[in-house]
């Protein structure tokens, strides 16, 4: 395969970089810019000295779609609703990083981003790559919607109890805490090194545009269920995801039959590990590796659930799993290129 990264300098393009210049099935990778074309890479990124030698290219759809099989939009909202109906098509496929093609109502896109949405055509071909729940879907599509960070721990955390309907749908509860590189390479005010650090925040309290998109999901599972409270949290470390969750169930179950119900859901499906009872995850178990690891157990005297679910933001949470739709896509191995154990301590 061809394939080709926009927004290659950012912390999303990076990880793409790293994992497609070792993917067995990835014959070239052409690397576009639109502050950087005519850089080489080496000169942006030092650490890539002397590996990723080649020159940023600048945007062309035309020549995109004649010299790639697959693009990478690793870019801001609002890219990809313009540059996406330009590429796809023509034997190119399009994997979108960015929010722009997840959500499928446009005024629900425009109420929660502040922006324009993207065309109805557009949204209609768009096929949300939550990669071990969408499979069948994945392997048509030419666009992929790839998930947020957020919703990816969310959902692979809540999919099997869902759609078993076994929680009260409004009792789910999300409070979900994300490194640093979650808000991607340029520093604001949130994410500064003074601030950040030995600090621990909540932002976008209700506010946060992944709330939507997680809703959305969860309907798609259960009609019966409407709205969630998903809180964000900054934590002063570089990566990864941790969202707890807790609900009420509709009926009584043992956490031994909950734990047997996602080894069951996740059996056929390697990136997802399911502990063992009485054992949960952190997030340096998956750092830099495209797992999601969850634990939970429920508390007898309450009747809740607390789910754990960890990925890296970066990997599971961007751009692993989208090298994972891109596998799904061209009919290869789902683990290709996604073999590396996770990086500890
Ligand atoms: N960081 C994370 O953990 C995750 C990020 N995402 C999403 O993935 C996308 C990329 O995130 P991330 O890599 O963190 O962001 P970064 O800010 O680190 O990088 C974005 C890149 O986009 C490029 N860019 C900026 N403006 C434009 C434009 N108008 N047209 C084309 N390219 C542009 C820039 O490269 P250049 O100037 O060279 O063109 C920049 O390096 C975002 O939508 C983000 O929300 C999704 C999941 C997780
Ligand atoms: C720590 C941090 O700031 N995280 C970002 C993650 C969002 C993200 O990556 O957004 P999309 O994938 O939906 O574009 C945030 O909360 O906005």
């Amino acid at each position: 395969m061809k394939a080709g990264i926009v927004g290659a300098t950012g912390y999303g393009g990076l990880e793409l970089i790293r994992l497609l210049s070792d993917h067995p099935e990835v014959e070239s990778l052409t690397l576009y810019s639109t502050s950087d074309a005519g850089k080489s890479f080496e000169n942006l990124y030092s650490h890539m000295n002397t590996v990723i030698t080649q020159k940023l290219e600048e945007i062309n759809p035309e020549s995109m779609q004649e010299r790639l099989d697959i693009v990478f939009l690793a870019t801001p909202p609002g890219v990809s609703r313009e540059l996406t109906p330009k590429l796809a098509g023509r034997g190119l496929k399009v994997i979108d990083l960015s929010g722009d093609l997840r959500l499928t109502d446009p005024q629900q896109y425009t109420e929660w981003y502040k922006q324009e949405a993207a065309s109805e055509e557009v949204l209609e071909r768009a096929v949300y790559g939550l990669s071990e729940w969408n499979q069948k879907k994945i392997k048509e599509a030419d666009i992929i919607a790839n998930p947020g960070c957020y919703p990816t721990a969310s959902l692979l955390g809540l999919g099997p109890i869902i759609q078993e309907r076994l929680a009260i749908p409004e009792t789910v509860v999300i409070d979900a805490k994300s490194g640093v590189s979650g808000a991607g390479k340029n520093p604001n005010p949130l994410t500064h090194f003074g601030h950040a650090q030995e600090n621990f925040q909540i932002y976008k309290v209700n506010q946060h545009k992944h709330i939507p998109e997680i809703e959305q999901q969860l309907k798609t599972w259960n009609d019966e269920m409407s709205t969630v409270t998903f809180s964000t949290h900054l934590v002063p470390m570089t990566r990864g995801i941790m969202a707890t969750i807790y609900l009420k169930l509709s009926e009584p179950q043992t956490t031994e039959q909950l734990l047997q119900l996602y080894e069951n859901y996740y059996s056929m499906h390697p990136f997802v590990r399911v502990r063992q009872e009485g054992q949960f995850p952190c997030t340096k178990h998956v750092y830099a590796s495209n797992y999601c690891d969850i634990g939970l157990t429920i508390d007898s005297r309450t009747n809740r659930v607390t789910i754990v679910s960890v990925i890296d933001n970066l990997m599971k949470g961007a751009a692993s799993q989208a090298v994972q739709n891109m596998n799904l896509q061209f009919g290869i191995e789902e683990t290709a290129g996604l073999q590396g154990l996770p990086l500890y301590p």
